[in-house]
């Protein structure tokens, strides 16, 4: 039989300790360097924040127009004044580092990949490995269901929390050539991000330039809309394309929470916002066989944005 074992990513974290020169499997390759500038560029201005509060007191007129702009603009913004505790922020943050310096086998029983090898999103490991040229990201995730409690599966759960991603990031001696996450939009409608405090690495692509999102401060959230939000905005707004790199010296951790819709439901533009000099320009399509086309569109690596691509 051939051998499979391409398909069986390692722990990063174990690479990482190793102190090993990175696979070439995580090695851009020379075209994809191409005028790829991984050091990002400062943004022109702050990252926008909306005060939660306000917004969502009284409706304020000023923070909805904030709004509207960041996202047609940069497709992401911040949000203050959120209501949730910072401590409570910290011991997300703390229980992500927890699990991520248990020993190897001990997070292995949360694998994603069932009997060792079939592939499936939930649990500890990496993205399912397609081909052999796939590039691969620097860095170990726990994906786990959240919402509806009764889906969630409790056998990928760490004995200690709809679905959240922890990402960690070891330092990667190749900063200048490995990503830590490839460029990618995101799925659900809305994408909630709690940042590492410390360590910057999250970059936002808009008008062909990949900009740097500092890191967290003052236990602000970020927030970005995926496809599933465009195509019921009809591409009022856009999912923005992201990637993280990495950083030669220092972890980093990430949390993701998702807010998507049912698999079974189906995603289309919103009635309301048709018209004739409006038509729909996305076909409506069940979530769960989109979230198939998304998978498959971004396992490969760099490319255009795949809602462009699903344009009737
Ligand atoms: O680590 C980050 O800041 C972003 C993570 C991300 O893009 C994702 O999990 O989809
Ligand atoms: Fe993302």
């Amino acid at each position: 039989m051939a051998d499979e074992s391409w398909r069986l990513p390692n722990s990063v974290q174990q690479l990482a300790a190793n102190m090993q020169e990175p696979p070439s499997q995580y090695l851009l390759r020379e075209q994809e360097l191409l005028g790829a500038n991984l050091a990002g560029a400062e943004m022109p201005e702050p990252v926008p924040t909306i005060d939660l509060g306000l917004l969502s007191a009284s409706n304020d007129p000023e923070e909805a127009a904030k709004l509207r702009s960041a996202l047609q603009t940069w497709g992401f913004f911040q949000v203050s004044n959120h209501g949730m505790e910072a401590s409570m922020m910290d011991s997300v943050f703390t229980a992500s580092r927890e699990f991520f310096q248990l020993p190897l086998e001990e997070k292995k029983k949360c694998s994603n990949l069932i009997d060792g090898k079939h592939f499936q999103v939930e649990g500890y490991g990496n993205d399912q490995v397609r081909t052999q040229d796939q590039r691969l990201d620097w860095s170990d995730r726990l994906h786990l269901r959240v919402e509806p409690e009764g889906g969630r599966n409790l056998d990928h759960w760490p004995t200690h929390p709809k679905s959240f991603r922890f990402n960690h990031f070891p330092p990667c001696p190749r900063p200048d050539l490995v990503l830590g996450i490839k460029p990618h939009a995101d799925f659900p409608a809305l994408t909630v991000l709690l940042m590492d405090n410390d360590v910057a690495g999250l970059q936002y692509l808009r008008d062909g330039t990949w900009y740097n999102v500092p890191a967290a401060c003052d236990h602000t959230l970020l927030i970005n809309i995926g496809l599933t939000m465009e195509i019921m905005t009809n591409g009022i707004f856009t999912g923005p394309m992201h990637r993280v790199v990495t950083n030669a010296d220092k972890e980093r951790i990430s949390v993701a929470m998702f807010y998507g819709v049912d698999p079974e439901q189906e995603i289309g533009p919103m009635a309301h916002l048709l018209s004739e000099e409006q038509p729909a320009q996305y076909r409506k399509m069940k979530a769960k066989d989109l979230l198939v086309l998304h998978h498959e569109h971004y396992a490969g690596g760099r490319g255009p944005r795949i809602a462009d691509t699903l344009k009737i």
